[in-house]
């Protein structure tokens, strides 16, 4: 960066500054007379502070740009500042120097205020202050907007690492996040809440017999079962490999039983293939149920549905148990 002349002694005048937008008093001259004129070059990082002083930088001519710098590459943001904007109105107001990380898109000159200067301005000359303020609202407005965004793409990213990648249930990253909560707001209402644990029978059979891009579809198949069966207020989890749980809140034992009767006899019907050339492959699951008392948390009930899941097994499979 280089100071090229003062804006007295340049071509450039204040009509297309938006920091001088209506503003008609000759003293706006005067003030800006000895204010230098800085040039950087294509990629020039704009330092943080003009000496130690914060001040406002106004462009003239070219544009400057937002950087992020990561992974030793400077990426551009989409933020560009062009002619007749400025920056660094904030350091002025607040009197300390802000890190923003700005770089010459092209070769830029800028007018450098400092902020003694732009103090006398807003203070002598009518509409500075007004169009200061524009100027920081709209900021920002743009600076929320921006933040929201990022918060959206947070919680889809949040939602996204919820969910399991093959069939679209919640995962077990969720069930370990939520199940404690369901638990507690069951306590807490003294409502009852049942879960079922469900694992599909001889899977490594059917992985071996038809494949385990076939055992991948059926997997769907039997998520798609999960999710026609419930109501919108039960939730559907890969537990892990070809283990699935449902979460039935304000369900008791026999309303846990009746859902898991019902999702045990709609798994055997399941069609995996829609082939019907293919012979019809079997798909069944043996389910364990346990019901929440009030003395016991989420491990006990995960514990007592595992163990009637053992029974179901113990039984012949493509059975339920509680
Ligand atoms: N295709 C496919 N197979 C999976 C996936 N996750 C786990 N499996 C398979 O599921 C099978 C589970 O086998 P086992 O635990 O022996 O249980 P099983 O054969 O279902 O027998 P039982 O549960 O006793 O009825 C294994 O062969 C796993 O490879 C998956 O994402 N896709």
């Amino acid at each position: 960066m280089e100071q090229i002349t003062y804006f007295g002694a340049s071509p450039y005048t204040i009509d297309k500054l938006h920091l001088f937008d209506g503003v008609t008093d000759p003293a706006v001259g005067t003030l800006l007379e000895q204010c230098a004129i800085q040039r950087i070059s294509n990629g020039e990082a704009l330092p943080n502070m003009h000496g130690s002083v914060a001040c406002v930088y106004v462009v003239l001519r070219g544009a400057l740009g937002n950087t992020l710098l990561a992974d030793d590459t400077q990426q551009v943001r989409n933020d560009k500042i062009l002619p007749g904007e400025s920056i660094g109105e904030l350091s002025v107001l607040d009197e300390a120097v802000h890190a923003n990380a700005l770089m010459a898109l092209e070769e830029t000159d800028l007018l450098v205020i400092p902020s003694r200067t732009l103090w006398k301005l807003i203070d002598e000359v009518d509409g500075v202050a007004r169009n200061l303020l524009r100027q920081l609202s709209f900021r920002l407005r743009a600076a929320n907007a921006q933040l929201r965004r990022r918060e959206k793409v947070g919680e889809f990213y949040r939602q996204l690492s919820m969910l399991d990648g093959l069939t679209g249930l919640y995962n077990r990253a969720w069930l370990n996040d939520k199940l404690a909560e369901l638990v507690e707001e069951a306590h807490h209402a003294g409502r009852p809440l049942s879960l079922i644990m469900i694992d599909l029978d001889y899977f490594k059979k059917f992985n071996d017999q038809y494949g385990h891009q076939m055992g991948d579809h059926a997997l769907r198949v039997a998520a798609g079962v999960l999710n026609a069966a419930l109501r919108p207020s039960d939730f559907a989890v890969r537990y892990g490999g070809e283990e699935l749980t449902v979460i039935l809140p304000d369900s008791n034992a026999t309303t846990g039983r009746m859902v898991a009767q019902r999702l045990c006899e709609r798994m055997r019907e399941a069609v995996v293939f829609e082939d019907m050339h293919v012979p019809l492959p079997h798909l069944t699951a043996s389910f364990g149920i346990a019901t929440l008392d009030a003395q016991h948390d989420q491990e006990d009930l995960v514990t007592r549905a595992d163990a009637a899941l053992y029974r179901a097994k113990e039984a012949g499979r493509n059975q339920i148990s509680a």
